[in-house]
């Protein structure tokens, strides 16, 4: 049976032989080339935990799962919002089939603030990473429930030429045993299944005792409280990446200072 990843996979893969075709590598290089450094990601993060939570705030319009999550959609206003608000870095979408994204919403988001941006998309082809930093991502996303060991280290490989970070994202053990392999020191743990779009916060907890020290823990989706952050931290979580319920806020800058309020203390080492 052929599964929603499955899906997006396929029309990923022919939207990107269209884009090849239309836009040659030499190109988009180019491009790469001549954007705004980047502005480090994992940095970012590493320090907001050191004091508090590092937050990843995400501008998402829809999503398969939930259908239209934001009808007054406006990337620049909410990547200020999110600033205004605390968050440390945004992500934005830029898959259109199942998103409603685009391309150009990551460029004028992130432009509209100092914070570093995720390109949030289904990357198969380092043709995408070159994309990725020509629309000045900051930082990939690497989900090994869609990708091959080969691939994944292709794509963190081509990140990491282009100056940019990677968030390498699993829902199970043995993607995290396989992410393991790779070198960025960001792990998502998605508390969303892809495929069956169950969502529980019992997957951070689980998979949180086997993510080795030196890694990041990112918690992903799902998340909505105060408490939430609370109990994903008890667990080693210090970052989280957040969409669904502070878009569905209307004052977004409100809604992200309230979520951030009052983080628990560290863990003293
Ligand atoms: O909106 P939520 O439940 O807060 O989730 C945000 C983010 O984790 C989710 O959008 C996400 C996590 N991994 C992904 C991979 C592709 C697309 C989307 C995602």
């Amino acid at each position: 049976m052929a599964t929603i990843l499955d899906k997006i996979k396929s029309y990923k893969l022919q939207e990107v032989a269209s884009r090849k075709a239309a836009r040659p590598l030499s190109e988009v290089a180019e491009a790469a080339r001549n954007a705004p450094a980047p502005r480090g990601f994992a940095a970012a993060l590493r320090k907001a935990e050191a004091t508090g939570y590092g937050l990843i705030a995400e501008i998402k319009k829809a999503s398969p799962s939930k259908g239209l999550i934001r009808a007054d959609f406006d990337p620049p206003a909410l990547a200020r919002a999110y600033e205004a608000g605390g968050a440390t870095c945004l992500s934005v979408l830029t898959d259109t089939p199942s998103f409603q994204g685009a391309d150009h919403f990551l460029t004028q988001a992130r432009s509209a603030t100092a914070l570093p941006a995720l390109r949030k998309d289904f990357m198969y082809d380092t043709y995408q990473v070159a994309e990725a930093r020509a629309l000045h991502a900051d930082c990939i996303l690497i989900i090994m429930a869609s990708v091959s060991d080969m691939q994944a280290q292709e794509l963190e490989q081509a990140a990491m030429a282009w100056g940019m970070d990677v968030l390498v994202e699993v829902h199970d053990e043995a993607e995290l045993d396989r992410a393991l392999a790779l070198t960025s020191p960001m792990l998502g743990i998605n508390n969303r299944n892809l495929n069956t779009f169950d969502v529980t916060l019992e997957t951070t907890r689980r998979l949180s005792r086997l993510v080795p020290q030196g890694k990041m823990l990112i918690a992903e989706s799902g998340i909505y409280t105060p408490a939430d952050l609370a109990d994903l931290a008890g667990y080693g979580a210090r970052s989280f990446l957040i969409g669904e319920s502070l878009m569905r806020q209307p004052d977004v800058a409100l809604a992200t200072r309230t979520l951030l309020a009052n983080p628990i203390k560290p863990e003293k080492v």
